[in-house]
């Protein structure tokens, strides 16, 4: 897998005129890569992946995952938005089929697969529970399970654990790294939590807004495993302080 962000730009019209949110925006993922974009409010992220998921089309630029130009969605892109998207009126189950359902899937693999990744996102218990009986967490668990079931080649992640309080956001990016360990998923996620980037990322691009543009790309070579005592590591704290002054630099900029 080879995701390619080259050159990108997008511009909104507003009532008080043109709108650039992304300018030369290039990034790229590789196979089996955590890779996180990081940036203050309105530097651009959910556009830019938005943009990654074929929602919305770029004013210039390219996107390409193995060469193959991003026109739409599609199903090599696994999608997990930051609100909670699962239909109210179905199971569980039927949530992480109904994806399957949609490419033509027969149903006795629908069940299969979606079984199997329930069973991945540790839900097997909650199959036929609806949406409403879940915590926030087990709801993004349940997107996360629906997002792989169609084995897309990389999962984009839109701050996906922003509406969590701190304790279920904490176990929920461990649970994302096991995750990412055991399936060796590709990953393109974006948060405004710098932490949580550099506790989850191998790779951070940090976007800088007005417009939104990649200030800095940062290479992560953290000691140890990572659980949450890294957090306290002197490196841990080092990527911080350097990304924070980039984010703060912007707003002093700004004001
Ligand atoms: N559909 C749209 N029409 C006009 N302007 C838009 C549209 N979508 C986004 N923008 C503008 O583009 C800029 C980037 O917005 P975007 O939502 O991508 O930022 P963000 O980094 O995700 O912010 P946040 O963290 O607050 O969600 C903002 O100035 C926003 O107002």
């Amino acid at each position: 897998m080879h995701l390619e962000v080259s050159q990108l730009y997008k511009q909104f019209s507003t009532q008080q005129g043109a709108l650039v949110a992304l300018k030369d925006v290039n990034l790229h993922v590789e196979t089996g890569e955590f890779v996180c974009v990081v940036g203050a409010s309105g530097s651009g992220k959910s556009t830019l992946l938005r943009l990654v998921a074929g929602l919305d089309l770029p004013t210039a630029g390219t996107i390409t995952v193995d060469g193959q130009k991003v026109n739409g969605p599609g199903a090599d892109r696994g999608m997990v938005f930051q609100r909670y998207t699962l239909y109210p009126w179905m199971t569980v189950q039927k949530n992480v089929e109904f994806g399957l359902k949609l490419q033509g899937v027969e149903p006795r693999k629908q069940r299969e697969t979606a079984s199997y990744y329930l069973e991945v996102v540790g839900l097997t218990q909650f199959a036929q529970a609806l949406p409403k009986e879940l915590s926030g967490g087990m709801k993004q668990r349940v997107a996360i399970a629906r997002a792989l079931a169609s084995h897309p080649k990389i999962l984009l992640l839109d701050e996906p654990f922003g509406a969590l309080d701190v304790q279920t956001k904490e176990r929920m990016q461990q649970f994302l790294l096991g995750l990412w360990k055991r399936t060796g998923i590709s990953i393109l996620m974006i948060t405004h939590d710098v932490e949580e980037a550099i506790f989850l990322a191998q790779r951070i691009y940090v976007l800088t807004a007005h417009p939104g543009t990649v200030q800095r790309e940062l290479q992560l070579d953290l000691p140890g495993d990572r659980n949450y005592h890294v957090r306290r590591e002197p490196q841990f704290q080092a990527y911080r302080e350097e990304i924070m002054d980039l984010l703060r630099g912007v707003e002093t900029a700004v004001v």
